[in-house]
């Protein structure tokens, strides 16, 4: 795994060969080395996700031992042995026990050298930058052509002092090709006006290019797949509208509670944590018009557009639920009215969608865990088989677990008789993809970044636009004007859901269950 030297060939070549090569990206040249350093490293997503994702990149040959070096960066105070020991342990976490594992790991973890500073201490950023550039020099790396790849592993409230603190100590010395990106971390915000205060104070530091939004449903397989279904398919392209489709549900549910997040859940709720992030980025996917090309740029001006679209939440199309119990977390106020569950149409005013809701739902605490994005379509005109029993076509793609993308169909049921059943046409990717790995969504957007490719990332109009849609609802919330409905742990959440789903158009095939099929 390991190669000396900065810049080999392999690594050069691995680290650029995108997906997307092919399509038209104006990627960075690489010369220089690549130091990635993780601010908040003790923290839980550092742990849980970014050292994992990197270290998945680490094993298939994206970052190589000789030209990337990883650092850690926080206030606790431990040795660079203290924090391999806390992340060791997620980082074997799914991968199968064997002498390469345990040779990659330990390769891996001597790749990692931990600073400890505060998020506003000169000195500390001092000494952290000063560790990079000890990096860069012992790899020959000339200078200003390095690359430096910080992800804010932190609380937003810290984000504007730390992107200060790397813009005036650590930033590349001058430009021989070389770089400095920000990865920040949702919330961006918790509402319209902070989001862009938030903007601003990174807009006067960093040049949009440098900032990667990331939100990592972007990241996902099938959310990845969305353009290529609908733009590289004949079939959906006359479907694909008002003419045909009824109702468009965006799903997420969770069958565990805030589970030691309570803190941040409380100030934050389902809204802001789910929906006007991750569900929000979907529907644009499956509602924007075909991009001029793949370059980031016409991708994010027509997820713009559609969000433009949107007309102002109305309060009698939307459910908000709390699962009793939420308020046992000592974490969390006795009084709180934060949702734990939320349904919420919205509307797309324009050509194709006027008409059709976009039902986006998302909750913790519920019977299942799931995402999923379910297309139904109108009923069939002049119903020749006389029966209602025959049900409508839906469009069903699941993005976890066992991702899949099937079309539920009405079929004739095979035997004598000439009767109608529901079936489907399926498309399991355990089945189809047997032994392909699906890579986690962080590694692939922590590559992406290295790559220069903001595709996949928020940009700033974008990020405004969001707030706009969901500002008046969070506020009117916020003062108590709409009280969560409470619901039972491990229950559909509120039935008053499932009841605005049905006034939405929404129409159930009752006695049909799509069993993932097993190898
Ligand atoms: N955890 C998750 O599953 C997910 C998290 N996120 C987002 O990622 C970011 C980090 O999340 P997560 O790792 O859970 O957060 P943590 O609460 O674990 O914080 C990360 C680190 O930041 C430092 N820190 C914590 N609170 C403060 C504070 N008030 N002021 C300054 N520093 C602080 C701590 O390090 P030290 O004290 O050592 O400096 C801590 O280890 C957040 O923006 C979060 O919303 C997004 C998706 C999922
Ligand atoms: O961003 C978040 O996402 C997770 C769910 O992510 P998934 O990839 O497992 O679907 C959610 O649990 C968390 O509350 C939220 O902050």
């Amino acid at each position: 795994m390991a190669s000396s030297g900065c810049s080999t060939e392999r690594g050069r070549t691995s680290r650029n060969a995108s997906f997307s090569g092919g399509m038209d990206l104006e990627l960075v040249p690489e010369t220089g080395c690549l130091s990635i350093i993780v601010l908040g490293a003790s923290g839980d997503l550092a742990k849980k996700k970014t050292f994992p994702a990197l270290f998945n990149l680490y094993r298939q040959g994206f970052l190589q031992s000789g030209e990337v070096h990883i650092f850690g960066y926080a206030r606790t105070k431990i040795s660079d042995v203290e924090l391999r020991d806390r992340i060791r342990g997620h980082l074997v976490h799914g991968n199968a026990a064997s002498s390469d594992l345990s040779e990659d790991l330990s390769n891996f973890l001597h790749l990692i050298k931990y600073v400890s500073g505060s998020y506003d201490s000169e000195d500390g950023f001092r000494l952290l930058d000063k560790e990079i550039y000890e990096h860069e020099v012992s790899k020959n790396s000339q200078e200003g052509s390095s690359q430096r790849l910080f992800y804010l592993a932190l609380p937003p409230s810290v984000y504007p002092i730390v992107c200060k603190m790397i813009r005036h100590f650590c930033m590349n010395k001058s430009d021989l090709g070389g770089w400095t990106r920000v990865i920040v971390e949702k919330p961006f915000g918790k509402d319209l006006g902070s989001a862009e205060e938030l903007s601003s104070q990174l807009g006067e530091l960093f040049d949009e290019q440098q900032i990667y939004r990331i939100d990592h449903y972007l990241g996902k397989e099938l959310v990845q797949n969305l353009l290529v279904l609908r733009f590289a398919n004949r079939l959906f392209l006359p479907l694909w509208n008002r003419d045909n489709i009824d109702n468009i549900q965006i799903v997420f549910r969770e069958d565990f509670g805030t589970d030691g997040r309570g803190g941040y859940f409380d100030e934050y709720g389902i809204i802001r944590d789910i929906i006007q992030n991750h569900l929000l980025q979907v529907l644009c996917l499956v509602a924007m018009e075909k991009p001029v090309s793949l370059k980031p740029e016409h991708i994010r001006d027509e997820k713009v557009k559609v969000l433009q679209s949107v007309p102002p939440i109305k309060t009698e199309e939307v459910v908000l639920g709390q699962y009793e119990g939420y308020k046992d977390d000592p974490t969390v106020s006795d009084k709180s009215n934060t949702p734990t569950f939320a349904t919420v149409i919205l509307h797309i005013k324009n050509e194709r969608w006027d008409g059709v809701p976009f039902i986006l739902k998302a909750g913790k605490a519920l019977n299942s865990r799931k995402a999923e994005i379910r297309v139904q379509f109108k009923d069939v005109p002049g119903d020749i088989f006389k029966c209602k029993k025959h049900a409508r076509n839906e469009f069903v793609i699941r993005l976890q677990p066992s991702e899949a993308m099937y079309m539920k169909l009405t079929v004739k049921k095979p035997g004598l008789e000439m009767s109608t059943i529901q079936s489907e046409l399926d498309l399991s990717y355990k089945q189809r993809y047997q032994g392909v790995t699906i890579p986690e969504a962080y590694e692939r957007l922590i590559l992406d970044t290295i790559r220069g490719d903001q595709q996949h990332f928020v940009r700033r109009d974008e990020l405004k636009v969001a707030w706009e849609i969901f500002t008046p609802l969070l506020h009117r919330i916020d003062e108590g004007e709409l009280e969560p409905i409470p619901y039972k742990p491990g229950s559909r959440g509120p039935e008053e859901a499932d009841e605005l789903l049905a006034k939405a158009g929404y129409i159930q095939t009752h006695g049909y269950i799509w069993i993932p099929p097993t190898l």
